[in-house]
């Protein structure tokens, strides 16, 4: 019987195995995941926010400039648009709970203005072992996007020796990939760049410290 909360909507094309690519790759691109009126209509709740602070870095979130230059907003789930991008997700939480027992255990997520000049250097989303993080999600917005715009995700190999992706913030898409294995970073943006990023974590409350 068909399972409609584990699979995607089948105008994802090429979404079906993208279990399969994460599970060989650990990343994976999902071009046109979102259809056109929900990005649409995302970019839109993303203007209409007041709220925007400049991103933290670390554990306490001390804001620094050289190594990121970001606004972000999180989604409290509280309008209609949001509550269906989170709907997306749980979508795929339970869909890689059950592929991987990975025990992603709730989604937070935040929206992101990169201004023009805007980056992200070189980082991981969380550090072996010892981050609630367990698989970051990243969503854009940016409708008509090219090379002259910067602004690419580049994703590197674990050891941090090779590119394995570079990847325009084109609206729609969505990346995949395991917090603590890629270094990856956000060339500075030559137009204004709006995404989503966000995290499926565990849940460390009650875990072994051992
Ligand atoms: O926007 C992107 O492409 C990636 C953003 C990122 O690395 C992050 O928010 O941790
Ligand atoms: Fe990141």
């Amino acid at each position: 019987m068909a399972q409609p909360s584990l699979t995607l909507p089948a105008a994802n094309a090429g979404a079906s195995d993208y279990l399969e690519r994460l599970s060989t790759k650990g990343w994976v691109h999902i071009e046109g995941f979102l259809e056109p009126a929900l990005t649409a209509e995302l970019k839109r709740e993303a203007l209409r926010q007041q709220e925007w602070a400049d991103a933290g870095i670390g554990s306490a979130g001390q804001t620094n400039e050289k190594i990121r230059r970001d606004k972000t907003v999180w989604l409290n789930g509280a309008s209609a648009v949001q509550a269906q991008y989170l709907a997306r997700m749980e979508a795929i939480r339970l869909a890689v709970n059950q592929a991987f027992f990975a025990g992603l255990f709730e989604y937070e997520a935040h929206f992101a203005h990169y201004p023009v000049g805007a980056f992200y250097r070189k980082h991981r989303d969380a550090l072996r072992g010892s981050n609630a993080r367990v698989l970051t999600s990243v969503c854009y917005l940016n409708p008509q996007w090219c090379a002259d715009d910067g602004g690419e995700l580049v994703i590197y190999n674990d050891a941090d020796t090779a590119i394995e992706a570079q990847i325009w913030p084109v609206a729609g898409d969505l990346v995949l990939f395991w917090s603590e294995d890629f270094p990856h970073e956000v060339l500075p943006a030559a137009r204004d760049r709006f995404s989503i990023s966000g995290w499926f974590r565990r849940n460390l409350d009650g875990a072994n410290p051992l």
